[in-house]
């Protein structure tokens, strides 16, 4: 069997599968297999499911964590493929030589180092992205140099080196000023006085560029990234080059230890982990990862206070809300829009700016978060928290509703608010954009073609004759969408719902303008 071309797909999956017509693929996340995984340059591998439509057999595979593109990294492997020695060690050495040139440590001596030159001869190479050392020079003369390198550049690298915005690995987008100086507002007058810094480059440098005020005490900031050229400009101790999709520290132990302390310091009092990972990224392993951290962060805690939650804030679009939830029961989405420089759309502008799908997911109880009037936010006294100016009390639901800051409208016979341009559909007796497929715009499971949920919780697993009626039903009712889909890359970026893929085509369009 040849190995799936896009896999891709199936790292971008919202739901946890990615169909290709008749055939697609899900994770395979436990505990038991991560321990076997093989190493890519980015660590462990995920295992992934390639599932079949109305077939229980499934084959799994493993494959880059970190990279939805396999240009990025074409790691590939059947769970049962027995590997020779030989393809081992060219494996390995592969993997070696994919490492970063410079180790940690020699990162810290050259920074050290380049600190300590005159102004005159703190060089930065752009066509490098590197910090030059004077023995460096004759290897760059030909390249795109920087010269008078100041302490105020080196404290703010997000603005020297330039954004990695590739969508499937990095997504790089980093935030607007307010956004970042609101986020260090918040943090600072929510009390937290360390800040693990997951994938937030700029928000970690604006919080080391933050002078303590009166009564503010200094708030202390570990970055950990993928992004190797931030190891360039920081000390061990503030950052880490890391893999947040399978919790893989590069540097090894040391670096573990680094993170542990962090967390552990002051027994786990006033540390909040902030993350905004790149919006391809499956929820699922990311939630994995931030167990783990937690579980970190808990290990130093003392009994009595077992019952005691890491505080969070995690970044990505709405649309995740429910995906989220599943594995943060106790997290809730305020109505804070977050803001990016680098995108065309979603930047504050002059104009305005068009909505930004992207908010803020948090265990921190909403009433305790005041959202800026002047960007438009008002405090609901009925639901407790800020909101967006348009986003009303729903008298019928007992909530302001809205998820994307304009106004809901209650639909009676759903009994629930919508957005203000579905119409109740008669046909599927709820409500949708109105030039939907009434056809189309179900989705049951894999394998017994239910509606009331997916492959892997299918109650049905062991009898296929019951598979193979539900084929048919489920094929019948995406018939009208498989006309639609007819190339490889469309089918697997269009999922299947309208209103799905609706959402799924804002948030491309959001990815990649
Ligand atoms: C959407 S950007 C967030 C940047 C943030 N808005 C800021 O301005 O500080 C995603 C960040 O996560 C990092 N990243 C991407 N993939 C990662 C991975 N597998 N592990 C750790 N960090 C990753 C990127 O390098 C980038 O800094
Ligand atoms: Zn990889
Ligand atoms: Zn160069
Ligand atoms: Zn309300
Ligand atoms: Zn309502
Ligand atoms: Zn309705
Ligand atoms: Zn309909």
């Amino acid at each position: 069997m040849a190995a799936p071309r896009n896999r891709s797909a199936a790292v971008e999956a919202e739901a946890g599968v990615r169909r290709q017509g008749d055939s697609g693929v899900e994770l395979a996340l436990s505990s038991d297999t991560a321990a076997a995984a093989p190493l890519c340059p980015h660590g462990p591998t995920l295992l992934f499911v390639k599932v079949n439509r109305g077939k229980e057999e499934t084959r799994r595979f493993y494959a880059c964590s970190a990279c939805r593109d396999r240009k990025d990294c074409n790691f590939f492997q059947w769970e049962d493929e027995k590997l020779s020695g030989a393809r081992l060690a060219a494996r390995e050495a592969h993997n070696q030589r994919c490492q970063p040139p410079l180790s940690r440590t020699q990162c810290v001596q050259r920074y050290l180092r380049f600190i300590e030159l005159p102004l005159s001869q703190r060089k930065f190479c752009r066509s490098c992205q590197q910090l030059l050392l004077p023995d460096d020079w004759g290897d760059h003369h030909e390249h795109q140099m920087v010269g008078d390198v100041s302490v105020t550049q080196l404290r703010r690298p997000s603005q020297l080196l330039y954004p990695l915005e590739n969508k499937k690995t990095n997504a790089q987008y980093l935030f607007a000023d307010r956004t970042c100086q609101f986020l260090v507002d918040l943090l600072s007058a929510l009390g937290f006085r360390r800040v693990l810094c997951v994938g937030t480059p700029r928000l970690h440098e604006l919080i080391r560029l933050t002078e303590p005020g009166d009564k503010k005490p200094h708030i202390k900031s570990l970055l950990l990234d993928i992004d190797f050229r931030y190891s360039q400009f920081y000390m061990e101790d503030s950052f880490c080059y890391y893999n947040m999709f399978n919790h893989h520290f590069f540097d090894g132990k040391a670096a573990l230890e680094v993170c542990r302390a962090f967390l552990q310091e002051d027994k786990g009092e006033g540390v909040i982990l902030v993350t905004d990972p790149p919006f391809g990224g499956l929820v699922e392993p990311l939630a994995n990862t931030f167990k783990k951290l937690i579980a970190m962060w808990k290990e130093g805690q003392s009994q009595d206070e077992s019952h005691k939650e890491l505080p969070i804030f995690w970044i990505f679009p709405y649309f995740f809300e429910s995906r989220i939830c599943q594995f943060f029961p106790s997290f809730c989405m305020l109505d804070y829009q977050v803001d990016y420089d680098n995108h065309a759309f979603y930047k504050h502008g002059k104009k305005g700016r068009k909505q930004s799908p992207v908010r803020i997911f948090t265990n921190i109880p909403p009433n305790k978060i005041i959202l800026p009037t002047e960007e438009g936010y008002r405090f609901c006294p009925l639901c407790q928290r800020y909101v967006s100016l348009e986003n009303q009390h729903c008298e019928h639901c007992d909530s302001c509703t809205s998820k994307d800051g304009r106004k809901w409208n209650h639909c009676f016979l759903c009994k629930k608010c919508v957005k203000p341009s579905w119409i109740h559909c008669s046909i599927c007796n709820h409500c949708a954009v109105p030039d939907h497929s009434c056809e189309g715009t179900k989705d049951g499971c894999f394998i017994c073609g239910e509606l009331d949920h997916k492959r892997s919780t299918c109650p049905n697993i062991g009898t296929s004759k019951k598979a193979n009626k539900a084929v048919r039903k489920q094929k019948q009712r995406k018939s009208n969408k498989m006309k639609m889909e007819t190339t490889e890359g469309r089918s697997m970026n269009h999922t299947s719902v309208t209103g799905r893929k609706k959402r799924r085509e804002r948030a491309h369009q959001y990815l990649c303008s």
